[in-house]
């Protein structure tokens, strides 16, 4: 099925399809002569930034603080908040997409929905950003996500850590249902759906925790007390690794 998937990504990257999803390459066009300055100034500039972006991963289970921690980064650290779970939802509602019945499967049943959506999915995001350092949120979460980034992303960025939220199954759960109870409208924040998150996250996403610990790449933070605390550990890690 996965093979069919990719093709069709491909074929719509080559026939210019309606979806936006694997818009990953771009046509030249020929310039006309008084473009031709603009060309040769963007090499020049590109050449000038030639930077890989960098990136973080940002890991933790289903409620544990990430996107509420990644707006705080955004606000402090000059970084953009790329949510795989929010470009997932954006693709399952717009009109159009090939992808929303199969994305809502996934979403609802908590299981991990294919590499090659998730992950055209952050490249169009990161490229359509025009930004280079980025919190990649809730992504590489089985290995089918990290074999499948390391295929599509090799030399293209740098990671630069991952940061991984600890918090214990019960205040995840508790957190989780009481962000349904205010509103979220998701269609997993409820108690049938948070079993089988958890249940994926135990299984497919601690052992990708698990080998980025072994290399050595994980700051981990502590996400059991009130955010503002958490987020002042948050902060020591980025300003410990460079970043002002
Ligand atoms: N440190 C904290 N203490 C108490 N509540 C928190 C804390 N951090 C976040 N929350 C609340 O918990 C809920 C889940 O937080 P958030 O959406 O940031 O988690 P998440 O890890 O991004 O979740 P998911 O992986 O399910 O998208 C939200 O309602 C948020 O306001
Ligand atoms: O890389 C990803 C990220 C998310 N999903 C699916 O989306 C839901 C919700 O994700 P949140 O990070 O909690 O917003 C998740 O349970 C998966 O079903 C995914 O498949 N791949």
């Amino acid at each position: 099925m996965w093979r069919v998937l990719t093709r069709h990504l491909v074929n719509t990257v080559e026939c210019g399809g309606a979806t936006q999803l694997p818009l990953l390459t771009q046509q030249f066009q020929p310039p006309h002569s008084h473009q031709q300055i603009n060309y040769l100034t963007q090499a020049k500039n590109n050449k000038m930034s030639s930077e890989k972006p960098k990136v973080v991963f940002v890991l933790g289970g289903p409620g544990a603080g990430k996107g509420t921690q990644c707006a705080k980064i955004v606000e402090r650290f000059q970084f953009t908040h790329l949510s795989a779970g929010d470009l997932l939802r954006e693709e399952r509602a717009r009109e159009g997409s090939q992808f929303g019945q199969l994305i809502e499967d996934y979403i609802r049943n908590g299981r991990i929905v294919p590499v090659e959506v998730t992950c055209s999915l952050l490249e169009n995001a990161m490229k359509s950003s025009g930004q280079s350092r980025f919190l990649i949120d809730g992504f590489p979460r089985n290995q089918n996500n990290l074999d499948g980034w390391n295929r599509q992303m090799d030399g293209k960025a740098d990671m630069q850590f991952v940061l991984f939220f600890d918090c214990a199954e019960d205040v995840c759960v508790e957190r989780c249902l009481g962000r349904g109870q205010s509103g979220s409208g998701r269609s997993d924040d409820n108690m049938e759906s948070l079993k089988k998150r958890i249940q994926t996250y135990n299984n497919d996403s601690l052992p990708i925790i698990k080998y980025f610990e072994q290399a050595g790449q994980v700051k981990t933070i502590d996400a059991s007390p009130d955010a503002e605390k958490v987020f002042k550990d948050v902060e020591r890690v980025f300003v410990a690794n460079g970043f002002q």
